[in-house]
C-alpha cells in the first residue's frame, strides 16, 4: 500500500502539492487523475524518493521509498519514457537495470515478451517510436516482478490497440493482488481502467472514490424535453408541471430543458396535461468526462485564450450554480446544465468539507460533517493553495450561492519535513 499524509512540495515560490493525504491500495487499479501541472508527477517522484517533501510524508508498504528493503523488486515504476540511454538495444538497457538490482538476466527477456518487443530486442531505442518507448519503460517497471507498479501516463503516444494493451496488463496486475497508481488526464481512460480514483487540482485533493461511486454520482439520467421555440409560454408552463411534480429542471444552452428525477413517460403525460407540445423528448446520460471537466475546471493552470474566443472552450458554471433553482421559461445561454443526482444533493461526490478521507467514499448528497474544515478549490488564484481553513459553520442544505474565497497559507514560512528539517 502506498499512503501519502499531509504532503506538500514547494519549488520556489511555486506550491506544486499541497497537503495531500490519501491510500492506494492493493489488488485495484488506482487512477490519479488531474490537469496538466496539478502535481501528478511532482506526487510520483515524492512517492519514489525522487523528490524531497517540503511537508508530510508518503510511505510503500510503511517505509519511505529509499529506506524500503530491496526497493527495485518491491516497486517498479515508469516516469519518464525517454529517459532511456537511446544508443543501447533494449535489451541493453533492460538488462544493465536488471544487473543494477541483481534480476537475473533470464527476467528480461520475460518482460520483452509481455511487452511485445521481443523482435525489436536488439535494436536501438533512439530508434523507437513514442509508444515502443512507453512499452520500453512499462518493461523496465515489471523488471523486479514488484508488487506496488506507478506509471506516470502510461498510454501517452500509444495507438488505440496499445491503449487497450496497457488497460489489460493494468487490471491483469491489480488482479494479482499488486497495489497500481496509474496517473492520466484523460478521465475517459480511467473510468475504464481504474477501480478508484483519486483527483487532484492544483496540487490539492479533490476527489477519494471508487470509480463506482463516481460514476453513480456524476452520470445521472436525464431527459432533454423541448418544446416549440415559437411558444416560451409552453417551455414556462411545463417547467412550472414537472418542478410541481418532483423534477428537477434546468435550461440548456439551446433553449431545451435538462430534467431528471421524472421518467420518460412520467413527462410525457404531464406535458399531455398541461397541453404543452413537445419537439423533443429524449433520454441523455452526463459523461464521466463532463463531470471531470467541471470538478477540475478551477484548477485549471492552462487554458487557450483562442479555444474560448472561438467558443471552443465552454464556460462551465461554478459547482455552486448547479443548485439555483430552475427558472422556468429562462435559458441560461453559455452553460451545460448538470445532472443533479437528488435533491440538495452533491452532483459531483465532491468533499463539501474536508477531502474525503481515504478509504472513505464520498456518499452523493451527503453533508460534510460538522467542524470539518471547508475546501473550496474554485476559489483559488492559479499560484496560491486552498488553506485548510477554520471549521465552518454547522452544514446547511444549499450551499452559498457565490464561492467563498478561501485564505491562504502563509507561503513565505518555511514547513518541515518528515525529519523536522526546514526546508
Ligand atoms: N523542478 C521543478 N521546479 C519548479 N517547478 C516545478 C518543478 N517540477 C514541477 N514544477 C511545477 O509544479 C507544478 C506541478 O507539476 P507536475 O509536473 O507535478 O504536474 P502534472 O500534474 O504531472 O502535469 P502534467 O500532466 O502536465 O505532466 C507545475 O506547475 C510545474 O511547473
Amino acid at each position: 500500500m502506498i499512503e501519502a499524509v499531509g504532503l506538500t512540495k514547494r519549488y520556489g515560490a511555486k506550491t506544486a502539492v499541497y497537503n495531500l493525504s490519501f491510500q492506494v491500495r492493493p489488488g485495484a487499479v488506482t487512477g490519479f487523475l488531474g490537469p496538466n501541472g496539478s502535481g501528478k508527477s511532482t506526487t510520483m517522484r515524492m512517492i519514489l524518493g525522487l523528490d524531497n517533501p517540503t511537508a508530510g510524508h508518503v510511505t510503500i508498504a510503511g517505509h519511505p521509498y529509499r529506506k524500503l528493503p530491496n526497493a527495485p523488486r518491491q516497486v517498479g515504476a515508469l516516469l519518464d519514457a525517454k529517459a532511456v540511454h537511446g544508443g543501447r538495444h533494449a535489451r541493453n538497457h533492460l538488462l544493465c537495470l536488471a544487473q543494477l538490482s541483481g534480476i537475473p538476466a533470464r527476467r528480461v527477456d520475460e518482460v520483452l515478451g509481455v511487452v511485445g518487443l521481443q523482435d525489436v530486442a536488439k535494436k536501438r531505442s533512439k530508434g523507437f517510436s513514442l509508444g515502443m518507448g512507453q512499452r520500453l519503460g512499462i518493461a523496465a517497471a515489471l523488471l523486479g516482478d514488484p508488487q506496488v507498479l506507478l506509471f506516470d501516463e502510461p498510454v501517452n503516444g500509444l495507438d488505440p490497440e496499445g491503449i487497450l494493451w496497457v488497460r489489460n496488463l493494468m487490471k491483469a496486475l491489480a488482479a494479482e493482488g499488486r497495489t497500481v497508481f496509474v496517473s492520466s488526464h484523460l478521465m475517459s481512460e480511467m473510468a475504464l481502467t481504474a477501480d478508484h480514483l483519486i483527483v487532484i487540482g492544483r496540487g490539492q485533493l479533490l476527489a477519494d472514490m471508487s470509480v463506482r461511486d463516481f460514476i453513480s454520482a456524476n452520470s445521472a439520467d436525464f431527459a432533454r424535453v423541448r418544446t416549440p421555440d415559437t411558444e416560451p409560454a409552453a417551455r414556462e408552463k411545463l417547467s412550472a408541471a414537472l418542478t410541481e411534480a418532483g423534477g428537477h429542471v434546468l435550461p440548456e444552452a439551446d433553449g431545451a430543458l435538462r430534467v431528471t428525477g421524472l421518467a420518460l413517460p412520467r413527462i410525457s403525460d404531464l406535458a399531455h396535461d398541461s397541453d404543452v407540445r413537445l419537439w423533443e423528448l429524449s433520454p441523455h446520460q452526463a459523461s464521466l468526462e463532463e463531470a471531470y471537466m467541471r470538478m477540475t475546471q478551477g484548477a485549471v493552470d492552462y487554458r487557450s485564450t483562442i479555444d474560448q474566443k472561438a467558443g471552443l472552450q465552454q464556460q462551465l458554471p461554478p459547482p455552486q450554480a448547479q443548485f439555483q433553482a430552475p427558472v422556468p421559461g429562462q435559458g441560461q445561454p453559455g452553460w451545460y446544465a448538470p445532472p443533479p443526482p437528488q435533491q440538495g444533493g452533491q452532483p459531483f461526490g465532491m468533499p463539501q468539507g474536508a477531502p474525503v478521507q481515504p478509504g472513505a467514499p464520498v456518499q452523493p448528497g451527503a453533508p460534510a460533517p460538522q467542524g470539518a474544515p471547508v475546501h473550496n478549490p474554485y476559489a483559488q488564484p492559479a499560484d496560491v493553495p486552498a488553506a485548510p481553513v477554520a471549521a465552518p459553520p454547522a452544514p446547511t442544505a444549499a450551499p452559498p450561492a457565490a464561492p467563498a474565497p478561501a485564505a491562504a497559507p502563509d507561503l513565505t514560512k518555511s514547513e518541515n519535513n518528515e525529519n523536522g528539517a526546514a526546508r
